[in-house]
């Protein structure tokens, strides 16, 4: 029997009970395998960054004081006492009235407190230097442990790794570091029609789409995807299919089986292997959509037509997957836009509804300065007079896409999508609706 709720408790229902207990597992990778990955403890560098004071400019160090008050027409006329080698800890030090020269990324002899740029110094030729702009302390050098303070926490624990935060940690010589182990998510596709993408169909039969689609959608959140092979219309086969997964997996997702005709397995599997949450979500497409707790493990029955699928995905299992990746709630990406067209929806459920965004002129003028503003069509909701614009100041326009459940080419045409409200008579052109991105 179906266990109807909305799509908010659909969301949270899993949230609530599998949310709280999950990232834990850590594993040590090396920086070659630390992109995207979550940190598990704070990085605290036991080294200074850099560890010596360092130019960032080629010219001449100096002692700051020595040029105060000089000019093209009055230069400072300094003591060359040697040159810094790059790579290599300089062998004099600068007193009052000597300079010495050096190269971008050369260590600051000892006494310096600045370099002059090369274009503002003239060498004479006889051993002194004439220094034709006056350079404050610390102009055109980093002083030691200026990046990082040995003992200070650089990166902090729960931190998704990006490109920068791998070249920190190689500058402070830690080349591998914990993090977050890997969610591993099974991807099952059933239906006796279904034949995977790499085969041609014959008679009635359809390539599979969820595993593929599915699967990519869990790596984009930065799990690990285990797809398993096509299980039949069969119980038996479902059955063992769904124990073995979650045996190995952290979660389960089976597409297709999923409302309550005699073929459709995956409700009554899930309730033999552990407890159903709920089964059927008041929304179009998705409405057969389960959830349920095995061994306190989340395992989702998913809609087998794609768009259906896709959608409960993004809105159901990501929140509590990208939790479970320690990443948040990853809502994904939203813009406001403002509809073309009007778009009913009377049918008791709440609607997804694909949109695409429409090429508008740049209205950041108009924004900025708040007059001429032309009015937009009044919605029947009266909320709107003027467009929504985006954080570009642009305005942003969304106009439906035609599409189906079943016809997962149709999202190709669009941007992303809305969600028309349960009691509502639909959308009128005009209103201000949050488009969820697809990327
Ligand atoms: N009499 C009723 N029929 C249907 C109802 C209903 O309430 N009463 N609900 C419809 C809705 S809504 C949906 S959604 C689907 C739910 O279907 P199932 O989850 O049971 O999935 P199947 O029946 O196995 O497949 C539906 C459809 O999707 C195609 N499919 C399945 N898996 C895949 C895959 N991996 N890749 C590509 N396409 C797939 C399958 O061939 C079917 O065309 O039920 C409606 N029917
Ligand atoms: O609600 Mo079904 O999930 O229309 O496609």
């Amino acid at each position: 029997m179906l266990t109807v709720v909305d799509l908010e408790q659909a969301r949270s229902i899993p949230l609530e009970r599998f949310g709280g207990s999950c990232a834990n597992r850590k594993r040590v990778v090396s920086l070659d395998g630390a992109l995207g990955k979550v940190l598990a403890r704070d990085i605290v560098s036991e080294e200074g960054v850099p560890p010596f004071d360092r130019s960032t400019m080629d010219g001449f160090a100096v002692r700051a004081a020595d040029t105060f008050g000089c000019s093209e027409a009055l230069p400072a006329i300094l003591t060359l006492v040697g040159e810094v080698e790059m790579g290599v800890a300089p062998d004099a030090a600068c007193s009052s009235g000597t300079c010495m020269r050096i190269l971008t990324g050369g260590q600051v002899p000892q006494g310096a407190d600045a370099v002059v740029m090369l274009e503002q110094c003239e060498e004479y030729g006889d051993g002194t230097v004439g220094i034709m702009r006056a350079v404050a302390p610390g102009d055109n050098m980093v002083f030691k442990n200026d990046d990082v303070k040995p003992g200070e926490p650089v990166l902090r624990a729960g931190v998704g790794i990006a490109p920068h935060h791998i070249g920190s940690l190689a500058s402070m010589g830690i080349t591998e570091c914990e993090v977050l182990d890997d969610v591993s998510v099974a991807v099952i596709s059933t239906g006796d029609e279904i034949v995977d993408e790499f085969r041609k169909p014959v008679g009635a039969q359809m390539r599979d789409v969820n595993a593929p689609m599915l699967a990519a959608a869990v790596r984009a959140c930065g799990a690990r995807p285990v797809r398993y092979p096509i299980v039949p219309d069969e119980y038996d086969a479902l059955l063992s299919a769904v124990r073995r997964a979650l045996e190995e997996c952290d979660m389960v997702l089976v597409s297709g089986g999923s409302s309550a005709g005699q073929r459709d397995n995956t409700a009554r599997v899930l309730s033999e292997l552990g407890e159903l949450l709920y089964h059927g979500v008041a929304i179009k497409p998705g409405k057969p959509t389960m959830c349920a707790a095995v061994r306190e493990k989340p395992a989702f029955g998913l809609p087998g037509h794609p768009v259906a699928a896709y959608f409960m995905f993004l809105e159901v299992v990501r929140p509590l997957l990208a939790r479970m990746c320690g990443a948040g709630d990853a809502g994904g990406r939203v813009r406001r836009a403002t509809l073309r067209e009007g778009i009913p929806s009377n049918h008791g459920r709440a609607e997804f509804v694909a949109v695409r965004f429409e090429g508008e002129p740049d209205c950041a003028s108009r924004l900025k300065g708040g007059q001429g503003a032309e009015p937009h069509s009044e919605g029947a909701s009266g909320k709107a007079s003027r467009g929504a614009f985006d954080e570009d100041g642009r305005e942003a326009f969304a106009s439906p896409v035609r599409s189906k459940s079943g016809l997962i080419s149709s999202l190709a045409a669009a941007d992303g999508y809305i969600v028309i409200g349960r009691n509502t008579e639909g959308a009128s052109a005009g209103q201000r609706v949050d488009v969820r991105l697809f990327s």
